[in-house]
């Protein structure tokens, strides 16, 4: 299975979140609904789900650079909780690259902009032996 599988992005995962990221600047921007299926406390989206975003995210922003990467370490604050209906912003951005690392910033706001959680993630750059290494097949960028 490729990208089309990808739980975040992949198109052809019915199981999915459909993201679909546009550039934003030098970062990336994606807007998404918080539906019935995506919620752990009643009516409150899971927080697995917001990790989810965030992550991805934050691997779009070395993928549209033509780079393959891991995320190495990721660090969520949820400052507010997210409800079903709700219509999200979740944006990254790339804060220090290096060749083999990249530091992304990244957040989901709310519709009037509230921020409702915010991560910092180290991207570890692979190169085609690593990703082979890790089992990463069928990757073309
Ligand atoms: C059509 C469009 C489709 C688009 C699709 C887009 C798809 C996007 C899908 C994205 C999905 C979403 C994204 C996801 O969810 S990706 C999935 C979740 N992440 C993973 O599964 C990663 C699992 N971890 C690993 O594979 C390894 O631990 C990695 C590869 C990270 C390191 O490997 P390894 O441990 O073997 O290291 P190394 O021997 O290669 O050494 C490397 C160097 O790096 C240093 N180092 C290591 N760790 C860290 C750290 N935390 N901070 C700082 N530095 C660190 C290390 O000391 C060394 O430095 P030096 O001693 O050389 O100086």
């Amino acid at each position: 299975m490729g990208f089309d599988y990808c739980f975040a992005c992949g198109k052809d995962n019915p199981h999915g979140l459909h993201m679909h990221f546009e550039r934003d600047g030098d970062g990336v921007v994606c807007h998404f609904r918080t539906e019935a299926h995506h919620i752990g406390w009643p009516n409150v989206q899971h927080g697995g789900i917001t990790c989810t975003l965030l992550d991805e995210a934050s691997a779009y922003v070395p993928f549209l650079m033509g780079l393959v990467t891991v995320t190495a370490e990721l660090n969520i604050s949820f400052k507010k909780p997210i409800h079903v209906g709700e219509q999200l912003r979740v944006w990254a951005k790339p804060t220090k690259v290096s060749s083999r690392l990249l530091l992304v910033e990244a957040g989901v706001e709310g519709e009037d902009g509230e921020v409702k959680a915010t991560s910092t993630a180290k991207m570890m750059v692979l190169s085609a032996d690593k990703q082979k290494q890790l089992g990463m097949e069928g990757l073309e960028t």
